[in-house]
């Protein structure tokens, strides 16, 4: 391998063959390509970008330069996966319900990512609830409950891992190839044959607008049919936050309330349109979706899929046992009118500033504090009325998170209210 001039192809607009990815990735993993030509060769695909075929072949490479998940036998295996939001719980009820539609719903989730939070890190408000998993276990858990959720496994893609910490220090995080390629590699190494993918666009997103969404859930469901899976892509709108819970064990709450019937409408819609998206692409009758939704079946697929993960099931049925701070603090209206604007990336902030979030890498976080949306884009207030509960433990992190919040808020005349599901790619 001739990392210099590999590195020059891509600097001066060149296109690599599949060959020259494998052995790109591989001699990295390996340790024979440093640090730094890896980073500057990511520089070059910044600026330079990669065509859909080659974007392919590194994704293939990455998803190869470790583990590979063989779920053969377990029936039709499904992942949902979303690009990172705030208040998305999404996972918590669209995967008891793809489960107890009979799907097997065998997924690894990641923890937050700078101010969205995470699927892993909520679980964890659940006393007991355990993300580690060995092999072993994850897939007899599948193949028992239907239903597992791991952290993201160290032997699953290392490439990415080790791609991405060297992307978050050299300014080559926002490139739609890199981000392509790095999310599909875990996909397709974690083995699922049905992938559905949850494309967030908005102030709270990644994906800011819906071109740059567009373009990455189309090379995504790219990469995953050349490599021979079933991917849907949803790009759903997250300009204000999903449902009216932000933090850990609050959401945790919201998602229960949602299996039960009683969630906000905005997370009820968004997931039963991407349960009935999986089922689709699994050749079943996207029906389904709602009637183990309203029967209770899904809400019984989360208390097994609990205990099986070590954790306290009572939670299901008792959720004012996930445990919010003991603080409370109220945001109130200063002025009457229609909330015009609620920041997504703001409310992320705030929770971020609690504890609810991690600031450095291996930070704990606090799972209680959090914060309650009592108004939303479009609903009336009049002045004085409560905006936002806050959960906080003795003012940790109050002043800024409070202040954060405020800045989310904007009160007007007239809002509009855009639609929540933007567009499905197939
Ligand atoms: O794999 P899922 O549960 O969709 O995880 C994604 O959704 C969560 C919310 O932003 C983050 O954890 C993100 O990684
Ligand atoms: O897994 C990933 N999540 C988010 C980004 I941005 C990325 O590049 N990879």
């Amino acid at each position: 391998m001739h990392a210099v001039e590999f590195i020059e192809k891509k600097r001066d607009g060149g296109e690599h063959s599949p060959a020259e990815l494998q052995e790109w990735i591989a001699a990295y993993v390996e340790g024979a390509v440093p640090d730094y030509q890896m980073a500057a060769w990511l520089m070059a695909v910044y600026f330079r970008g990669m065509t859909a075929a080659e974007t392919a072949e590194l994704t293939l490479a990455m998803a190869h330069s470790g583990e590979v998940l063989d779920l053969a036998g377990l029936g039709k295996t499904v992942d949902k996966h979303s690009s990172g939001g705030v208040g998305d719980k999404t996972t918590l009820v669209v995967a008891p319900i793809l489960a107890a539609a009979g799907l097997v719903v065998a997924k690894m989730s990641g923890r937050g990512l700078a101010h969205t939070g995470g699927t892993i890190d909520k679980l964890e408000s659940i006393p007991g609830w355990r993300a580690e998993l060995s092999d072993e276990e994850f897939l007899r858990q599948a193949r028992e409950v239907g239903l597992v959720i791991a952290g993201q496994s160290k032997n699953l893609a290392p490439a990415d891992g080790k791609m991405y910490a060297l992307r978050d220090v050299t300014g080559t995080v926002p490139s739609i190839p890199l981000i392509a390629s790095s999310i599909m590699s875990k996909k397709l190494a974690a083995g699922a044959r049905i992938i559905t993918l949850d494309v967030k666009v908005g102030k709270g997103a990644f994906m800011k607008d819906l071109a740059h969404a567009r373009e990455l859930a189309r090379l995504m469901v790219s990469i995953g049919r050349h490599a021979g899976r079933e991917v849907r892509a949803v790009l759903s709108q997250m300009d204000e936050p999903l449902g009216r819970a932000v933090g850990n064990a609050i959401e945790v709450r919201e998602a229960i309330a949602t299996l039960r019937g009683e969630g906000p409408g905005d997370l009820t819609e968004l997931s039963l349109a991407l349960a009935r998206e999986a089922l689709e692409a699994a050749g079943e009758d996207p029906a389904r979706a709602e009637a183990v939704w309203k029967s209770g079946a899904a809400l019984e697929k989360l208390r097994a899929f609990v205990a099986a993960q070590g954790g306290d099931a009572r939670v299901v049925d008792e959720p004012e046992r996930l445990e919010l701070a003991p603080d409370v603090y109220e945001l109130r209206a200063e002025a009457s009118g229609v909330v015009t604007e609620l920041d997504a990336y703001r409310v992320g902030l705030a929770v971020l500033r609690l504890g609810g979030g991690r600031e450095r890498k291996g930070d704990a976080i606090d799972h209680g504090v959090g914060v309650r949306l009592a108004k939303k884009v479009g609903d009336r207030v009049a002045e004085g009325d409560i905006l936002a509960t806050v959960f906080h433990r003795a003012g940790r992190g109050l002043e800024e998170s409070s202040q954060r919040l405020k800045e989310a808020y904007r009160i007007g005349q007239r809002a509009s209210v855009p639609p929540l599901i933007l567009e499905v790619v197939a």
